[in-house]
């Protein structure tokens, strides 16, 4: 496992197809068994999807032109949709483990295979996690700022997804937010988790939103272990 593991995901609204399509092939060798053909080719369709979620809810285009793009778009949905899973693609329960494993360098690049979720680039060390991202205008609430529901989402993927490279199998008991600033959008932020207790099937852990070196979004949270259930993967 390498630094690079679906970069394709945290490509910018405005980076175009074409390079998600040759970042994609870029990385054939360097991802993990799970980096299939047909992975690869969902991440790359996942990125640009999520450059054309943010351009058809910002774009400014005359009127007629907004009809025009819609038919396009009907008409490449109604392609895809001639043979459909049920479920996104997952990919594998331990993806995380073996990134943290990787050592702090190595990234693992979150929801690459679901245009719906955030990308985060995070990275391991030990019982702590780091992440960052730019929220942009998608993910408004107040004016400018970050909608509280993405920040609780944002850190129970932090906080779950370090959970789960440790190699625990385990769901959010509770999740505790505390809003102390506003987060901006279209500038980085940086998250961070870590676990700070474990007592039987009990993990503790808390984490943090931060910009511009202002803690933004405090969370606790507790994760109850649930070993002995059989899954294949977990939605990334
Ligand atoms: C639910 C689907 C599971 C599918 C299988 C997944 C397998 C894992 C695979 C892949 C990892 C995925 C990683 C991604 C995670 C991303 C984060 C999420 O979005 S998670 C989704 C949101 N969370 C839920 O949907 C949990 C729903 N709740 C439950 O399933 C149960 O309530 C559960 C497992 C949390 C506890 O149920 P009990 O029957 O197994 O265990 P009891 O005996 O009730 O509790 C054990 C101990 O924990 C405390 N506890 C349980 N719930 C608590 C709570 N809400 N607050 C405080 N304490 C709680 C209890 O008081 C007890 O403590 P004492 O041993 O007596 O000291």
């Amino acid at each position: 496992m390498t630094a690079s593991v679906n970069e394709a995901a945290n490509r910018a609204p405005s980076q175009s197809q074409s390079e998600d399509q040759s970042q994609s092939e870029n990385q054939s060798s360097s991802t993990g068994t799970w980096a299939t053909e047909r992975t690869q080719a969902t991440t790359a369709l996942v990125a640009a999807t999520r450059s054309l979620m943010h351009a058809a809810a910002t774009t400014d285009l005359p009127v007629d032109d907004l009809a025009t793009a819609r038919r396009a778009i009907e008409s490449v949905t109604a392609e895809l949709s001639a043979r459909a899973r049920d479920r996104v693609l997952r990919i594998p329960f331990d993806l995380p483990a073996q990134v943290r494993a990787a050592g702090p360098e190595a990234e693992w690049n979150t929801y690459a295979l679901n245009p719906f979720g955030i990308p985060v680039r995070v990275t391991f060390d030990d019982e702590t996690s780091r992440g960052s991202f730019v929220p942009g205008a998608l993910h408004e609430g107040p004016p400018d700022s970050l909608h509280g529901g993405w920040s609780a989402h944002l850190m129970d993927c932090m906080l779950g997804g370090l959970v789960q490279a440790t190699g625990a199998r385990a769901v959010t008991a509770t999740l505790e937010l505390s809003y102390r600033h506003r987060v901006p959008l279209d500038s980085e932020v940086s998250m961070e988790a870590t676990i700070t207790r474990r007592d039987g099937r009990k993990i503790f852990a808390e984490g943090w939103i931060e910009h511009d070196g202002v803690r933004c979004v405090e969370a606790t949270a507790l994760f109850i272990r649930v070993d002995g259930i059989s899954v294949d993967g977990v939605a990334s």
